[in-house]
């Protein structure tokens, strides 16, 4: 298939049992992208990439990487795949360093390559200490750093920020920016935080229910959020009526909001509230937060 994705699936569907999972779902992850594999718990994200990786039967043709179809070849599209699902698995006797030693004699890696890895997650450090005795974050870091032994072009990251505390989370979300930016990794991460992803994604990818409810660039979702304007009043009940006759006042306890639509519609307002004596103290647009609008996405469907 000749195609710019690193990855592309085409109507994927998938069920544990009697029990469908994931519902037709198309993803076109761009080559260089930090894709924001976003959706609530049970949602399907880690489903999907165990189906990625060939780690659950599929029984069609329609997952690709590299343009390559998966099934028909394995080895030659996952030796360019690194990945991290549900936790590092890591050997809490051996150090930071023995742990990437481990896996570099199997992949035939020298020791200068690991000593880059742990300079690039941010390990040195801490190279020599047991990783059972490393913080979360850093164990995390370290399952980051086995998984780029082997510079893949392609990461694939299953929450990685799952249960760190905030300091954890920046040191995650700084390396993914850096092996993004500095070494032109396509990192495919699943998260059920869209603040998270919006800090880091390029493009997004939002499953709700097995389904895709919407994919495309960062810029796109950001775009769909829509604007309302504002209004506060020293009479808000009095003010709602009348704008009702020709807006749509949406409900809020604490302020009046319209469908915002231009600046004329704006100060047509501001006028019909002067007009009828009422004081405006503010009137402002407003742009609906993505967390807002992730909700709004997730719950339409
Ligand atoms: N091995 C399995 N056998 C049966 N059902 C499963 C299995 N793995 C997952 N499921 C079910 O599939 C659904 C999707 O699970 P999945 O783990 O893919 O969701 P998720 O979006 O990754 O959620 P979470 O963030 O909680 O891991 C859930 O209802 C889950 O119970």
């Amino acid at each position: 298939m000749v195609t710019d994705d690193i990855i592309k699936v085409e109507n994927l569907s998938f069920s544990f049992g009697q029990q469908k999972v994931l519902n037709n779902i198309s993803l076109n992850v761009p080559k260089g992208s930090v894709y924001g594999f976003l959706g609530p718990n049970g949602s399907g994200k880690t489903t999907t990439i165990k189906l990625l990786l060939n780690l659950l039967q599929n029984h069609e043709n329609n997952i690709f990487l590299f343009g390559k179809e998966i099934k028909a070849n394995r080895e030659d599209v996952l030796k360019k795949v690194g990945s991290l699902i549900e936790g590092p698995a890591l050997y809490h006797h051996l150090s930071g360093f023995d742990n990437l030693k481990a896996r570099a004699i199997i992949l035939g890696i020298n020791n200068e390559r690991i000593n880059d890895i742990l300079s690039i997650v941010g390990l040195t450090d801490a190279a020599k200490k047991k990783a059972g005795k490393y913080s979360l974050g850093m164990k995390q870091r370290l399952g980051i750093g086995l998984a780029l032994l082997s510079d893949p072009e392609l990461l694939i990251l299953d929450e990685p920020t799952n249960g760190l505390d905030p300091n954890g989370i920046i040191e995650i979300r700084n390396l993914i920016k850096k092996l993004s930016i500095e070494h032109q990794k396509t990192i495919f991460i699943s998260s059920h935080l869209l603040a998270e992803i919006e800090r880091i994604a390029t493009h997004v990818g939002i499953l709700y229910q097995g389904n895709l409810s919407f994919e495309g660039k960062i810029e796109d979702l950001q775009s769909l959020a829509k604007s309302t304007l504002c209004v506060d009043t020293d009479d808000n009940l009095k003010a709602a009526t009348i704008l009702n006759i020709n807006y749509e006042v949406l409900k809020d306890d604490k302020r009046l909001r319209i469908p915002y639509e231009s600046p004329e519609q704006a100060a047509a307002i501001n006028k019909l509230l002067i007009q009828n004596d009422i004081s405006v103290y503010n009137l402002f647009k407003e742009k609906k937060d993505l967390e807002s609008l992730f909700l709004d996405i997730t719950q339409t469907v």
